[in-house]
């Protein structure tokens, strides 16, 4: 499982937590606006957007899990098993491979008023990066500070969803994931009401009544309503610190601790990695299962006019800071 989210105080902040049993190996890769870019149908593109996210790095090719570019385009890939469906190639349109979509939104648009264009003449194609890495399964949350969409490429075609929430999770498709939302509506952050007339004495005995019936389980729909009730009522201070502190309790809502996901027989699913990249900036940051420390890579320290991939690692292992 993982969840998307975003969020908004000066800057335009936009993440995910990637849940999964094994790591693909993962690195920060930085596509400065240089390095050659060459579609599998689409063509070669020598100059585009920088970009910065978490992929695995095959050969020198970028495998994006989530990303963001210089513009403030955010883009992530979730799970969508069993739903997603790719098409063949056809002629008259952009066919864009899987694992090109990433890399083909954010190396060109600078808006989801642009996304939307290009998604006009887009087909979402079966080509495999390799026999190694076969197609993945995925549909996608696009988001810049304005709005943000969801992509869901299927057997009857290509839906794309406006997305008020700004938060994505796996399945269902996404039309059934907001109608659950129906069942939530009187979840409230404040406290409740006592419905039962008058003589029945009730007593709000806690705090955090309001919101009783949050579910509370680590399925994708369960985790679509827990992040979208956090993210909605989330408030913070606007500073960079108060930011990134609030988007990472927002994620932490969902966070998916070893033992309470088993996948098959002794293999859990946990959250991996999640990020937190202030697109307005260029910075990604993220924490990870083992660090819990946030580390940051910021697209701007770099030489964004080479050609030559960035690539940083994932750094591991807790850091605990001792006081005496
Ligand atoms: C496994 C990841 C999704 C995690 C997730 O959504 N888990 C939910 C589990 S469940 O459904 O709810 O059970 C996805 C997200 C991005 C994916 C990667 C990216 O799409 C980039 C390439 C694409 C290649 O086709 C396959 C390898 C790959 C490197 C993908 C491996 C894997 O499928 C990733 C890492």
């Amino acid at each position: 499982m993982c969840t998307a989210a975003t969020y908004k105080t000066k800057d335009f902040y936009f993440g995910r937590t990637l849940d999964y049993e094994f790591s693909y190996g993962d690195q920060i890769a930085i596509t400065p606006r240089n390095y050659p870019l060459h579609f599998r149908h689409a063509g070669d593109m020598e100059n585009h957007y920088a970009i910065i996210g978490m992929a695995h790095v095959a050969g020198d090719y970028p495998l994006y899990y989530d990303a963001i570019n210089e513009k403030g385009v955010g883009m992530a890939g979730l799970n969508f098993v069993g739903n997603a469906a790719y098409a063949d190639v056809w002629s008259g349109v952009d066919n864009i491979a899987q694992f090109e979509f990433i890399p083909w939104i954010l190396s060109q648009c600078s808006s989801i008023v642009e996304v939307r264009k290009l998604l006009g003449q887009i087909n979402i194609v079966n080509t495999p990066f390799s026999e190694q890495f076969p197609l993945a399964q995925l549909h996608w949350i696009i988001s810049d500070e304005k709005e943000s969409i969801t992509v869901e490429s299927m057997a009857d075609g290509m839906h794309i969803y406006d997305n008020p929430l700004g938060v994505l999770t796996n399945n269902p498709p996404f039309p059934q994931q907001m109608f659950q939302l129906n069942n939530y509506m009187h979840l409230s952050p404040k406290q409740p009401e006592n419905n039962f007339g008058n003589g029945i004495e009730l007593n709000a005995y806690s705090r955090g009544m309001g919101a009783l019936g949050l579910p509370g389980d680590l399925s994708s729909s369960s985790r679509f309503v827990r992040v979208a009730f956090t993210k909605v009522n989330s408030f913070s201070g606007e500073s960079e610190e108060e930011s990134v502190s609030q988007f990472f309790h927002i994620l932490g809502s969902v966070d998916q601790q070893r033992g309470c996901c088993e996948v098959s027989d002794g293999k859990y699913e946990i959250t991996l990695y999640t990020s937190c990249c202030n697109a307005t900036k260029g910075i990604y940051y993220y924490n990870t299962y083992e660090n819990h420390q946030i580390s940051a890579v910021d697209m701007h320290r770099e030489d964004l006019e080479s050609q030559k991939l960035i690539c940083y690692p994932v750094i591991q292992g807790e850091k605990i800071n001792f006081q005496n």
